[in-house]
Formats: structure tokens, sequence, C-alpha cells
């Protein structure tokens, strides 16, 4: 089964606000655009993906992920993260009916194709499925397949809202790399100690965070 991925970025000004631990003010939009371009590399070369659609009103991060690859959707309806991907998802389906989609966060830096694929194959054996972030309380990917509406619910607590809106959990090993999104500096830690992606790791390199050189 070939999916189309639909990935959602917010405006990269107030991206991740919660790493301002690890990282000040002026260097997050950085790092948010490196974990986005990072995660659409890595779904690009995935060879279960189709094709991938960014959802972001961004215009830097919309030109440099279109260079990559990625077709660029509007962030609309005005109405947050959850509805920007229920109509991102059917302005995909309207593209390729019958179409496999999935939802996947953009804050992947350490994605690799092959365990993408792992997960893909996985989800395509159930209607809706959904895999939960590294802490356990989120989702990094939420997948339909043909014929089957998305009903993304991101956001707090998404792994149970998943699970009690009928998605199945896939409970698979050694996908670490799909499940470990990057919200604190922890995070970051864990992710770099996976391997980043190439942008990612450039500008970690510059935020001299403790850990990475043994503090
Ligand atoms: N297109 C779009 N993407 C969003 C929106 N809200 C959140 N996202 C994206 O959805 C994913 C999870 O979002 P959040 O955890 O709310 O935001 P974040 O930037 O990752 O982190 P914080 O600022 O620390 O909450 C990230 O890839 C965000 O860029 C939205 O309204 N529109
Ligand atoms: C929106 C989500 O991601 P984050 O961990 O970035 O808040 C989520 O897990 O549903």
């Amino acid at each position: 089964m070939q999916w189309t991925l639909v990935i959602p970025l917010k405006a990269l000004a107030r991206a991740k606000s919660r790493l301002s631990d690890a990282a000040a003010d002026g260097v997050r939009p950085g790092l948010a655009l490196a974990f986005a371009q990072d995660t659409v590399a890595a779904a690009l070369a995935c060879a279960a993906v189709h094709d991938v659609a960014v959802v972001t009103d961004d215009p830097l991060a919309g030109r440099e992920l279109a260079a990559l690859g990625a077709r660029i959707v509007g962030n609309e309806p005005a109405g947050g993260l959850n509805a920007a991907l229920a109509h991102a998802a059917a302005a995909v389906r309207r593209l390729r009916p019958g179409g496999a989609v999935a939802a996947l966060n953009a804050d992947l830096p350490a994605l690799r194709a092959p365990e993408l694929a792992r997960v893909l194959g996985a989800a395509a054996e159930f209607p809706r499925a959904f895999l939960p972030d590294a802490a356990g309380i989120g989702t990094t990917l939420l997948a339909a397949t043909p014929g089957r509406e998305l009903l993304p619910a991101f956001g707090a607590d998404s792994r149970m809202r998943h699970l009690a809106s009928g998605a199945v959990e896939l409970a698979l090993g050694a996908v670490d790399s799909v499940r470990q999104d990057v919200d604190t500096g922890d995070d970051l830690r864990a992710a770099l100690a996976l391997g980043v992606g190439p942008r990612t790791a450039a500008v970690a390199a510059r935020l001299l965070i403790p850990g990475r050189h043994g503090g």
C-alpha cells in the first residue's frame, strides 16, 4: 500500500515553545525548520510513501519543504491543528481518490525511512491506526486506509483520544525513530542519541546541548 503523508507545521516563529530550555528564541524557528526538513526528507525516502503534503502557512517553511519535494497545502480553516489536518486529508483524497492517508508529526528529526515503512505496513492492516509517541502520551502517526476518514485528535492526551476514537494502537518494536518527537530539551537529547538527520545535526551542533558533549 502506498501512502500520502500529511505533515502539519505551524508558523516557525511560534513553533517549539517548550524547547525554550534548550534553545533561545532566536534559534527555535531554525530548529523547528530543521526538524521538519529532516522529517520530510526521510518521509520522501520511504518506499511506502507515494507523496508528502505539508500543511503550513509559513512562507519560509513552505519554500524549503517544497524544494525537498513536498506539496504545500494552506493551513485552513482557522480552527487549529485537527481542523487543518482534516481539511488537508480531504484535499489529498480528492487528488488521489481511494488513497491511504496518514498524518505524521513534523518534529521527528531522527526519522528513518525503513522504520516508517514498517509502521505504515502495520497500519495497512487496520481501517485506522496510530503510533504513540516515545513518551506514551501523544501520537506521532495516525493512519487511515482507503475509504476511511482520518478523524484526527492530536493534542493533549492524543494517545487516549485516538484509542477512544476506535483507531488501533500499533504495538511495534524497533520503530523508535518514528516515535521520538521533540518537544523538550530531554527529547532533543534522546533524538540526538538515536541519530538525527543532517539539518538538525547542523543546528544542534551550534546549541552545545549538555549530554552531547559528555555533560
Ligand atoms: N498546520 C498547522 N500545524 C500545527 C498547528 N498547531 C500545531 N501544528 C503542528 O503540529 C505538531 C504538534 O504541534 P504542537 O505540539 O502544538 O506544537 P509544537 O510547535 O510542536 O510545540 P510547542 O510550541 O512546544 O507546543 C507540530 O508539527 C506543529 O508544527 C496548526 O494550527 N496548524
Ligand atoms: C500534537 C501532538 O504532538 P506534541 O507531542 O508535539 O504535542 C500529539 O502528540 O498529539
